[in-house]
C-alpha cells in the first residue's frame, strides 16, 4: 500500500549559463518525488522543466502543488504493486500535468522494480542495450567557447555528438556560428541544431538549406510546436533529418505525426510523454511508422536521467542516440555514486529499480527551504 508521497524542490546551479532561444538557465530546479510504501519499499521520481514556464506549461512549483494537493491524495492507501491500475486512475481523473504524472509513475515503477529485485528496464520489457550514446549541448552563446568546450569533451571521451542551441539571433548569424563549429570539429563529429521553435517557416527554409550544405546532421523543432504541417513540409523538402521535439506530447500526438510521417525523427522524452509507459508507446509508434528515434531530456538530474536511460535501453532502434547529459550540467551531485559516463556512453544502471541511491545528507542541504 502507498503510505506517503513527498515532493521536494531542489535548486542546483548549472556549470555555466545554458542559453536556449526560450530561456537562459543559470540553475535547474529538480522536483523529486518520494513514494513510501507500507512494506518499507520506497521509490523516487523526478520532474524538471526549462526556465520556469518558458519551455512548457508546467513549472516546478506547479508540479509540486498539483501533486501535493490533487494527485497524492488519490494515491495514498492504494495498492503499490499494481502501478498500471494506479496510473490509469490518475490519468482518468487528472487532466494534463504530464510532467507530474511522469514523476509519479517513475517513483511507483522504481518501487515495484526494487520490490521485485530487478532493474527498472526489466520491468519495462527488458533492455536491448546496456549503454547509450550521449550528445552534449553547446549553449554558452559564444562560438569560441563552444568550440573549446566541445574539444575538451572529445578529449575526455565524454561526447562526440554536439547539439547547438540556436534561434535567438538572426538566421545568418546562427548559421555562421554553427558552421564555424562544424568546421573546427571536423567530419568525425556529429553536429546538430535545436531551434526550439524560434523560426518562421521561411526562416527555416533558408536556415536548413545552409546548415544542410555545411554538413549539419539533424534539425530539431525549427518551427512552432503547433505547426505540424510546416514541420512536415520541411521534413519532406530536405534530406537532412528534421526532428519533432516540443510538438510531441505523448502517444496521441506521436500518432498524429506518424500517420503521414510528418517528421523524420522523434525526440522521445519521458516527461513530455507523460510517463515511462507512454514514452515507450511513443517509441513503438515511431518504430512502426519508420520514424527514427532520439532519446531526449528535459535536463533532468540523476533520477529522471536514470529513468530515461532504463526506458531508452528497451528501444530496438536508437539511430540518433540520446542527450542524457542532464546531471553533467549541474554543479552538485545528488547520488551516493554518480551515474557513469565513459567512452561517449552513459552506462544504464544495473541494480534493482532505477539502480541509484540518493545522498540523503546532500538532499537535506540542497532542498528548497
Ligand atoms: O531539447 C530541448 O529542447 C531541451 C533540452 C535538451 C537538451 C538541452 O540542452 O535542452
Ligand atoms: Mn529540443
Amino acid at each position: 500500500m502507498i503510505r506517503s508521497i513527498e515532493t521536494i524542490l531542489v535548486d542546483v546551479p548549472t556549470i555555466r549559463p545554458h542559453k536556449l532561444s526560450v530561456a537562459t538557465m543559470n540553475t535547474q530546479t529538480l522536483v523529486l518525488v518520494r513514494v513510501q510504501c507500507e512494506d518499507g519499499i520506497e521509490g523516487w521520481g523526478e520532474a524538471t522543466t526549462i526556465g520556469g514556464l518558458n519551455y512548457g506549461d508546467e513549472s516546478p512549483e506547479s508540479v509540486k502543488v498539483n501533486i501535493d494537493t490533487h494527485i497524492a491524495p488519490l494515491l495514498i492507501g492504494q495498492e503499490a504493486r499494481n502501478v498500471a491500475a494506479t496510473m490509469a486512475r490518475v490519468r482518468k481523473v487528472i487532466q494534463g500535468n504530464r510532467f507530474a504524472k511522469c514523476a509519479l509513475e517513475t517513483a511507483l515503477l522504481d518501487a515495484q522494480a526494487r520490490r521485485l529485485g530487478i532493474p527498472l528496464s526489466e520491468l519495462l520489457g527488458g533492455r536491448l542495450r546496456d549503454a547509450l550514446p550521449v550528445a552534449w549541448t553547446l549553449a554558452s552563446g559564444d562560438t569560441a567557447r563552444d568550440i573549446a568546450e566541445a574539444e575538451s569533451m572529445l578529449e575526455q571521451r565524454r561526447h562526440r555528438i554536439f547539439k547547438l542551441k540556436i534561434g535567438l539571433r538572426p538566421v545568418a548569424d546562427d548559421v555562421k556560428h554553427v558552421l564555424a563549429i562544424k568546421k573546427a570539429l571536423g567530419d568525425a563529429v556529429s553536429v546538430r541544431v535545436d531551434v526550439n521553435q524560434a523560426w518562421s517557416e521561411l526562416d527555416a527554409v533558408n536556415g536548413i538549406a545552409a546548415l544542410q550544405d555545411g554538413g549539419v546532421d539533424l534539425i530539431e523543432q525549427p518551427v512552432r510546436a503547433e505547426n505540424r504541417a510546416g514541420l512536415a513540409r520541411l521534413a519532406r523538402q530536405f534530406a537532412v533529418p528534421v526532428m519533432a521535439d516540443e510538438a510531441l506530447h505523448g502517444p496521441l500526438s506521436a500518432f498524429e505525426f506518424a500517420k503521414d510521417a510528418d517528421a523524420d525523427v522523434f525526440a522521445v522524452k519521458i516527461a513530455q510523454s507523460g510517463g515511462l509507459i507512454p514514452a515507450k508507446q511513443v517509441a513503438d509508434i515511431a518504430q512502426l511508422a519508420g520514424i527514427g528515434l532520439y532519446g531526449g531530456t528535459m535536463l533532468e538530474g540523476a533520477v529522471g536521467t536514470a529513468a530515461s536511460a532504463h526506458v531508452f535501453a528497451t528501444f530496438g532502434e536508437l539511430a540518433f542516440g540520446t542527450e542524457l547529459f542532464g546531471p553533467l550540467l549541474l554543479t552538485e551531485e545528488i547520488l551516493v555514486e554518480p551515474l557513469q559516463y565513459r567512452d561517449f556512453m552513459l552506462q544504464v544502471p544495473t541494480k534493482p529499480g532505477l539502480g541509484i541511491d540518493i545522498d540523503r545528507d546532500k538532499l537535506a542541504t540542497l532542498r528548497r527551504k
